[in-house]
């Protein structure tokens, strides 16, 4: 995260207003890069708590001398990067009931900070802590089972743990943690916020079931951690409405709502307007897929979350490394180094290759933990070797065959009415589109998602309004605007792809068994 943005939309759900504040320019003071400090160790990963409320000082006189009229906020709601913490000093939640609206609250919240220093997403510092959380549930998948993912040091958990073990007086004086999402909605509140249900999926201490933290996560982490959380809360509560400082300083209206803020790929999920059975595929640099799940088989790779704009779903993230940095050394090494022929080769081979698979894992995968470049004929005999025209097919059917069999592993069903959002660089080719909806016999819309999260917690201030009445989000934002139709399944594809997503099931399944140690 190396910025902070706001954007504010109307009643008919139009961008009315959009500005941001950069850390590393705005704030040089703060020395940042990125938006973070890297610490000596290249694996502790921090970011100052004060530079993001200056950003926020910052953000609101931009606002102001704009001309934005505040008196017409209706409600507020804000995503924040997943996993990151923040350590109210005791006596803190005092400071923030009476902030002066003569003073900026970054004068004003200096001493409020148990910890200077905030661990961010980027962090990777904390293996052994997730050794020791791991252990106590009884292994990975126990873990996985409880919270909806193994873990991972970025996590919340594991990064309080290490506070705890190194930085033990600043645990001691810390009288409440929060998310950055949550963070960043008690300043709006003038109060501590809530930590939503969503974004505290991504904490592994939560049970994604129970929704209550779950009392052996708590344990093996840290003492006195549940009074430190205090209990999450639905993502669509209505948390107060906003704090008098907002109301006296900048003129927003007495009964403005702050609506509990999320973590960012829950705030993208309600950007993109995801529905129950859809599929977004990010093609950027790495691959990511966001799932809308009923009903959650939780794995050890893969994310499952509580779903931000619908309390009895779940969402799913999962992440590729090989993504668009393998379909390029394939268009260099097959196609001369250009699109448009790497695209002519795909129209050019039939839908299911003739029954060859590649898996291409150029670098060590996430999903799975594998790495080498596998090729196989249609008796699932392994060759050394495809023309350039099979390898392009193969990278591209591998990867979108890949996506398919990891998401149903996670309990992802297509349905009557499925769609894949596209977005991402690659989702301008519509050749690997094609291949895209014809693996998942779904039309593919592409959406624009510059801003997702940011826009999506719009959505989601004006659900929250709504959803006290028992509107769905969906009906909420309906006037906002869709994605577009890039292409539809080739009449038969779903025949091919059926037997071969077995195959590749079974050809992935074998790989990690002959590679694992
Ligand atoms: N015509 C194209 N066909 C396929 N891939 C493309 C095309 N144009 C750009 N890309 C891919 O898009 C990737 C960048 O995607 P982008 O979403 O901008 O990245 P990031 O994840 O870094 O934001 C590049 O690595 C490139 O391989
Ligand atoms: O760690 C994860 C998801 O698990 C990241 O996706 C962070 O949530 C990313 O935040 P920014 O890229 O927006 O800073």
């Amino acid at each position: 995260m190396s910025l902070l943005k706001v954007i504010a939309i109307d009643g008919k759900l139009q961008v009315t207003h959009q500005s941001n504040v950069q850390f590393d320019n705005d704030l040089p003071e703060f020395r940042t890069q990125g938006g973070v400090h890297i610490h000596e160790d290249r694996v502790t990963v921090t970011s100052p708590v004060l530079m993001w409320v200056k950003a926020l000082d910052i953000l609101l006189e931009k606002m102001k001398s704009a001309g934005f009229d505040f008196s017409r906020v209706k409600a507020i709601s804000g995503s924040g990067q997943q996993h990151g913490s923040v350590y109210w000093k005791k006596g803190a939640r005092k400071s923030l009931q009476r902030l002066d609206p003569g003073r900026c609250l970054h004068g004003l919240l200096q001493d409020c900070f148990a910890v200077q220093e905030s661990p961010v997403w980027m962090d990777s510092s904390t293996a052994e802590h997730c050794k020791i959380l791991e252990c106590a549930v009884g292994g990975a998948q126990q873990l996985t089972d409880i919270t909806g993912s193994r873990a991972y040091e970025r996590f919340t958990a594991n990064q309080i743990a290490k506070i705890n073990q190194l930085q033990q007086d600043r645990y001691n004086e810390t009288e409440r943690i929060s998310l950055v999402s949550s963070f960043a909605a008690s300043l709006f509140l003038g109060d501590y916020a809530a930590i939503d249900y969503s974004d505290g999926s991504g904490m592994n201490l939560m049970d994604i079931f129970s929704k209550q933290w779950s009392d052996t996560c708590l344990k093996a982490t840290a003492p006195q951690l549940a009074d430190k959380l205090a209990n999450p809360t639905p993502s669509t509560t209505v948390l107060g409405s906003i704090s008098p400082y907002f109301v006296e300083r900048y003129g927003m209206p007495e009964d403005c709502k702050v609506v509990a803020f999320t973590g960012d790929n829950p705030g993208s999920l309600a950007g993109m307007r995801l529905r129950e059975g859809d599929i977004a595929v990010s093609l950027g640099t790495s691959d990511t897929v966001f799932l809308w799940i009923k009903e959650p088989r939780p794995m050890v790779e893969g994310h499952i979350f509580c779903n931000p704009v619908d309390c009895l779903s779940y969402m799913a993230l999962i992440c590729y490394k090989n993504g668009s940095l393998t379909r390029e050394r394939l268009r260099n090494e097959c196609a001369g180094g250009s699109w448009e022929d790497f695209s002519t080769a795909l129209r050019s081979s039939p839908i299911g290759n003739n029954g060859n698979i590649g898996i291409y894992f150029d670098a060590v995968e996430i999903t799975p933990s594998a790495v080498g470049i596998y090729r196989f004929d249609q008796h699932d005999r392994k060759v050394s070797a495809f023309t350039p025209e099979v390898e392009i097919r193969a990278l591209v059917e591998g990867q979108f065959l890949a996506k398919r069999v990891h998401a149903e592993k996670l309990g992802y069903r297509i349905i009557q009415g499925t769609r894949v959002l596209a977005t991402g660089g690659a989702s301008c080719n519509k050749d690997i589109l094609q291949v895209l909806s014809d693996v998942f016999s779904a039309p593919v819309f592409t959406i624009d998602v510059a801003n997702s999260a940011c826009l999506g917690c719009t959505y989601r201030a004006v659900h929250g309004l709504a959803a006290e009445m028992g509107m769905s989000f969906a009906e909420a934002v309906n006037e906002a605007p869709g994605a577009q139709l890039a292409v539809r399944p080739t009449p038969g594809a779903e025949k091919v792809y059926g037997p071969l997503l077995k195959r590749y099931a079974y050809l992935e399944e074998k790989i990690l068994k002959q590679t694992s140690p």
